[in-house]
């Protein structure tokens, strides 16, 4: 029997992992894709968001969600019945992508695919990391690196104190091919400082491809035939290394929460308002979803650190609430301080007047 070949898609907080999986359905050719998607936080966006997208391809049955947080810590209760559930109509599928949490290491998650009763079924067809290009060009991982890894030589007490690149250099090193995203943010040489820094990173010689709004050819992206999961042993995470005993985890660096807030009286007063609320509390990520007064549409909100896409997806249900439900992700502490100002600043926004915010 064929084994159906399964791409791991991950990559850093809002490097654009969602976009480019929404294109690939968009751009299938006919394959018969499910994908799973691990989320951190429970709101459910990125499936909700790939749910609506009306690609004819996607059914909604064949978007799986894992919200209990880090695949790498529920692969046996959570992600190993998730794929033998999908593997019951495998005649049905031509192909498995499976999104990972911004903050995931993939290397736990490919490892999953060496159990006996998915490695009989599936293997790793690749493991494409998605970079933010603007970021990594801005220097959002620049730290001086041979200063950290010597301090990291020097001291294995200092390993995750800079969880943040750490996280971006697993990601990079478990990849069979690297999409640096964003291309439309950064000129050319930027784009290929961006490509020497990761190369390097990366360590070994594997395919890199510019995108913007994650546009590929399918055929770039499926098909790889990497077969990582016989691989991924030697692509350790700098978790594994400094950690063969398997203690805490890189995740418990973050936090995300639930926000809620009512209807707002404009697109340009909630972006502003929540850009200043991101600014204050050095909030990571912010995704969700809201009410605009007398729009009788949803608006998706996205936010990578302070740069804020808005669109409106779908006209809100009859009998659905016009409340407003968003995802913040930031460093612990910076959630720990700043979650209850957090709440109160993005439902104080639902109730500045319209005037007020034209
Ligand atoms: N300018 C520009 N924006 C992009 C590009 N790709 C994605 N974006 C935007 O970046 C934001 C984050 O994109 P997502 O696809 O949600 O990122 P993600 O990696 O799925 O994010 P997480 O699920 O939080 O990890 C959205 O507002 C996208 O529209 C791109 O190539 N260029």
């Amino acid at each position: 029997m064929q084994k159906i070949p399964a791409t791991v898609i991950t990559g850093f907080l809002g490097a654009g992992k969602t976009t480019l999986i929404r294109n690939l359905l968009q751009n299938a050719d006919g394959r018969r894709i499910a994908l799973i998607i691990n989320e951190f936080g429970d709101l459910g966006v990125d499936g909700d968001i790939l749910k609506g997208c009306g690609v004819e391809t996607c059914r909604e049955e064949d978007v799986v969600e894992l919200t209990n947080g880090c695949i790498c810590c529920t692969v046996a209760d959570d992600f190993i019945p998730t794929m033998e559930k999908l593997l019951e109509r495998a005649d049905r599928l031509d192909h498995i992508v499976i999104e990972t949490s911004g903050l995931a290491l993939p290397q736990p998650l490919v490892a999953a695919f060496n159990w006996p009763e998915v490695k009989a079924r599936v293997t790793v067809d690749g493991v494409v990391t998605v970079i933010d290009a603007a970021a990594v060009a801005a220097g959002r991982f620049a730290d001086d690196e041979a200063k950290v890894q010597a301090a990291r030589e020097a001291d294995e007490s200092l390993d995750h104190d800079n969880p943040l690149e750490e996280l971006f250099e697993d990601q990079i090193r478990a990849a069979d091919l690297l999409v640096l995203n964003k291309a439309d943010l950064v000129d050319a040489a930027a784009l290929r400082a961006v490509r020497a820094k990761v190369e390097a990173e990366a360590g070994r010689k594997l395919g890199v491809v510019t995108a913007e709004n994650g546009r590929l050819p399918a055929d770039v992206l499926l098909g790889l035939k990497a077969g990582t999961e016989d691989l991924i042993a030697d692509r350790r995470s700098h978790h594994e290394i400094h950690h063969a005993d398997g203690h805490s985890h890189d995740h418990e660096d973050f936090e995300s929460f639930v926000a809620e807030g009512g209807e707002y009286a404009s697109v340009e007063a909630l972006t502003a308002g929540l850009k200043d609320v991101i600014a204050r509390h050095d909030v990571l990520r912010l995704k969700g979803f809201a009410a605009i007064r007398a729009k009788p549409m949803r608006l998706v909100v996205q936010a990578v650190g302070g740069r804020i896409e808005t669109y409106f997806d779908r006209p809100f249900a009859s009998g659905e609430a016009r409340v407003s439900r968003f995802v913040v992700i930031g460093l612990h502490d910076a959630i720990e301080d700043g979650e209850a100002a957090i709440r109160e600043g993005i439902a104080a926004l639902a109730e500045a007047p319209a005037a007020a915010a034209e």
